[in-house]
Parts: structure tokens; C-alpha cells; sequence
């Protein structure tokens, strides 16, 4: 039974540190969809196009087609360009990122370029608004939630914050990215499958997705076979129906 069906899409939100990007890259393994994290978009155009407190956004505009049209090759420059800045640097970008998704024109470009690359199925996207904004057609929509404590112990590790004032670094910026989350997130949760993270593995999480996922995809095929049986029926009903009537 092939996961990879016309128009599946998988889309994943939920707050800051609640696991979106981790589990979100390995659930696309499996059915060997492609993965978008939809935050790296704005740290991209954030770090390219903002300089000396200008948005370019003329420079977006077209930035916009030209990914459209290269858009594996733009994919995966996003995702390389920049796991290369050190944790100084994507602190900044983060900043940068967080100021520039307050612009719609920006966040309505964004939506589009991943409307228009993930049109035929295939993607798993994580975000903040993935499932209610951007697709909201996708086929499975999930939102992770965890613990504030949890979500702020997972970043501490991950940035290996040990003193007190990185700690306190780490509190201040989830907090920010809550309240700025926090409307995104409260409509998602309106829709969505809810999945709290904080007692679970990354792979417990990834293995109750993709459990979701092939419910979704084997409900579908029986319904096909619901449908085709139906209309067996139906055509064989008819059938016998006139043929005693001649
Ligand atoms: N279920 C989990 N159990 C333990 N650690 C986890 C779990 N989920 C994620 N982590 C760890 O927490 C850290 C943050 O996860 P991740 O970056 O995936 O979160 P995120 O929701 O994408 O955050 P952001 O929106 O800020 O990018 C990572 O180091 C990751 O390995
Ligand atoms: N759907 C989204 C995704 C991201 N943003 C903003 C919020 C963050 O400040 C910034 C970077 O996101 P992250 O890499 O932390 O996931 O982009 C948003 O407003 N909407």
C-alpha cells in the first residue's frame, strides 16, 4: 500500500521546542516524502533579505518565482545555508525571523511557495500555522504540545546551556516565541489531533504518527473498496432487474 498518494500531505505544528522539526524530518523518512520546516523559510528570508533594517521586498517578490520554479534545489540550500551559522547567528536570525513574520505580504509569499511546491502530495511541513493556514487541506494534521518545563530542559540541552544566565536566556526567548506563537497555535488547536510530547520519545511520537498516517491512508483504500463494492451491487442489482423484467 504506497503512502505516497496524490495530494498527501502531512502537516505538523505546535509551540517552540515541542519537537516539530526533529520528529517531523523522521516521520518524512519512512514514506520517503520530503520534509519543509516551515520556520527555516523565515530565518532564510530574514538572514538574505533584511540588511540594515530594510526588507527587501522586492528582492522576496522575486526571490518567490525563482524558488517556485527550482524548488528541491531551494530546499535544500534553505536547510544547508543555514545549519552553517553558529548559535550566535541563529539567535540573531531567530530575532530577525520573529520581526519579519509579523509582515503579512512576507508570511502570504511564504504561504504561497509551499502551497504551490507541495500541490501534488508528498510533504510532511511543520510550523505554526501548517495546518490551519498554509494546508489545511493535508491529509493529516497534527499539533505536539509538551510541558513549558520540558519544552525549556530540551533547549537547554540542545544549545548545552549549563549556567544560570544561558538558562535564563533560553526561559526568555521560549517565552517571546509563545507569545508570539500563541494565536497560530490557538487555531490550530481548534482542528488538530493533539499529541503531548513531554513523556513520550521522539520515536514513540514519530511510531503514534505514522500509526496515524497509514489509519488515514488504509481508511482511504476501503473506502475505495466501499465504493467500488457499492457500485458492483448497484450495476448487478439493475442488471437482474431487467433482465427479469425482459
Ligand atoms: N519527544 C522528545 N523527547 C526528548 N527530546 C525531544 C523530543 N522531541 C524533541 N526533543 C529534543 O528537543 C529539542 C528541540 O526539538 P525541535 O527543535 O525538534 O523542536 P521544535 O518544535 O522544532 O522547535 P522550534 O520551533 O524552536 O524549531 C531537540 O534537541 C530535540 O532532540
Ligand atoms: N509558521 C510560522 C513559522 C515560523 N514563524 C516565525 C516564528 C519564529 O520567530 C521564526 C522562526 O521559526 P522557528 O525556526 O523557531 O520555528 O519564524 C512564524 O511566525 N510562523
Amino acid at each position: 500500500m504506497s503512502i505516497k498518494k496524490k495530494g498527501f500531505n502531512i502537516t505538523i505544528d505546535g509551540l517552540s521546542g515541542t519537537g516539530k522539526s526533529s520528529i517531523g524530518c523522521q516521520v518524512a523518512k519512512w514514506p520517503n516524502f520530503t520534509f519543509i520546516d516551515n520556520g527555516l523559510f523565515y530565518r532564510y528570508f530574514a538572514d538574505r533579505f533584511y540588511l540594515d533594517d530594510t526588507i527587501q521586498l522586492n528582492e522576496i517578490r522575486l526571490f518567490k518565482n525563482e524558488m517556485i520554479g527550482n524548488s528541491s534545489y531551494y530546499l535544500k540550500e534553505i536547510e544547508f545555508y543555514l545549519q552553517e551559522k553558529n548559535s550566535q547567528e541563529k539567535f540573531q536570525i531567530g530575532q530577525k525571523a520573529s520581526e519579519i513574520s509579523n509582515i503579512p505580504e512576507i508570511r502570504n509569499i511564504i504561504n504561497e511557495i509551499i502551497q504551490t511546491i507541495t500541490k501534488n502530495g508528498g510533504y510532511v511541513v511543520v510550523g505554526r500555522d501548517a495546518t490551519t493556514k498554509i494546508l489545511p487541506s493535508a491529509r493529516v494534521k497534527l499539533i505536539l504540545k509538551a510541558d513549558f518545563e520540558t519544552r525549556i530542559y530540551r533547549r537547554a540541552k540542545q544549545l548545552n546551556a549549563k549556567e544560570f544566565e544561558a538558562i535564563g536566556k533560553v526561559f526568555s526567548d521560549l517565552l517571546k516565541r509563545d507569545i508570539d506563537s500563541f494565536d497560530l497555535v490557538l487555531e490550530a488547536k481548534k482542528v488538530d489531533t493533539i499529541i503531548n510530547t513531554s513523556d513520550l520519545s521522539i520515536k514513540q511520537v514519530v511510531a503514534r504518527i505514522l500509526l496515524r498516517v497509514l489509519w488515514v491512508r488504509f481508511s482511504d483504500y476501503n473506502m475505495l473498496h466501499l465504493i467500488i463494492f457499492i457500485l458492483f451491487v448497484f450495476v448487478y442489482t439493475l442488471h437482474t432487474h431487467f433482465s427479469e423484467s425482459n
